[in-house]
């Protein structure tokens, strides 16, 4: 029987489909693995914002997740949306207590129309208890200039605020430059080093869903084995490529889309 790898996702749900779960299980589902989803809230979103957040208890995520990890053979894990001080507790806990290999983190703090996904004091939790169990944090320029309360705006300073982001406890950190001018250039900050990686800018308004892709497919790899490098490389290209095929779907900003399968080296 064909072997397939499992991965969760543990993140908020997108009505619009592009962002959130549904991008997350697309990603998994597209990268010929088996994507198993821990749902933290639900969203009412379109490709213009987020009208409406409802989040669940932080008891029913950690039994959703429960149930998961006593189950099946879960070889990577993302996190997303986790929208509560209380969810974001309960899912550090069962985490810490578990053996998790491979844990991308994306800091996920607001969404690209502005609205707030993260309420303000589970950041701290986030960062204390979480960051420090994480393979890859991977957040954008917004989130980052929040974890360490800086401004950025040079590629010298997001080499700086990568490393000081480190030092939170992760054993990777990948600042995206998604939201910056010309190439979109991401940081990797890794065993002390840093590493540009770069692709070129895709002219599109159809943006709504690349963290959440970029994140879920570095997961994906990962849960394949890859080491660090090799599944961020191959992810960017990934995202790279669903930009490329992004579709005009809605009145907003449209969602990525992936058109075709990436062969598994
Ligand atoms: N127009 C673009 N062309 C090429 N790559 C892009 C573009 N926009 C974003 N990216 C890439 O997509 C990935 C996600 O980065 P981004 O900074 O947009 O994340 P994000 O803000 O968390 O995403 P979201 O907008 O979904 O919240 C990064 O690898 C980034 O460089
Ligand atoms: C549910 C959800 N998670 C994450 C994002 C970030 O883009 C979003 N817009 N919606």
């Amino acid at each position: 029987m064909l072997h397939i790898n499992q991965v969760l996702t543990i993140a908020g749900s997108d009505s619009s489909g592009g962002a959130g779960i549904q991008a997350d299980i697309k990603t998994i589902t597209m990268l010929q693995n088996y994507a198993a989803s821990v749902i933290t809230g639900v969203t009412a979103q379109n490709t213009k914002g987020v009208s409406e957040v409802s989040m669940l208890s932080g008891e029913f995520v950690k039994q959703q997740l429960n149930d998961v990890l006593n189950d099946l053979e879960i070889n990577a894990i993302k996190t997303g949306m986790l929208g509560t001080a209380e969810v974001v507790s309960v899912i550090a806990s069962v985490l810490k207590e578990r053996e998790i290999k491979n844990l991308v983190i994306d800091p996920v703090m607001v969404a690209t129309s502005g609205d707030r996904l993260l309420d303000k004091e589970a950041i701290s939790i986030l960062t204390g208890r979480l960051f420090s169990l994480a393979t890859v944090v991977t957040p954008n320029l917004t989130e980052a200039e929040v974890l360490i309360d800086k401004e950025i705006n040079t590629l010298l300073e997001m080499e700086d605020a990568a490393k000081e982001i480190s030092n939170l406890g992760p054993t990777a950190v990948l600042l995206k430059g998604g939201h910056r001018e010309g190439k979109a250039i991401d940081l990797l900050y890794y065993k002390d080093k840093t590493h540009r990686i770069s692709a070129p800018r895709i002219k599109t308004e159809n943006t709504h869903g690349t963290g959440c892709t970029l994140s879920s497919a570095i997961a994906s790899n990962l849960a394949d084995g890859m080491e660090i490098l090799p599944a961020i490389k191959k992810a960017k290209d990934f995202i790279t490529s669903s930009l490329k095929n992004g579709i005009n779907v809605g009145k907003g900003r449209g969602p990525v889309n992936h058109l075709w399968r990436f062969e598994k080296i």
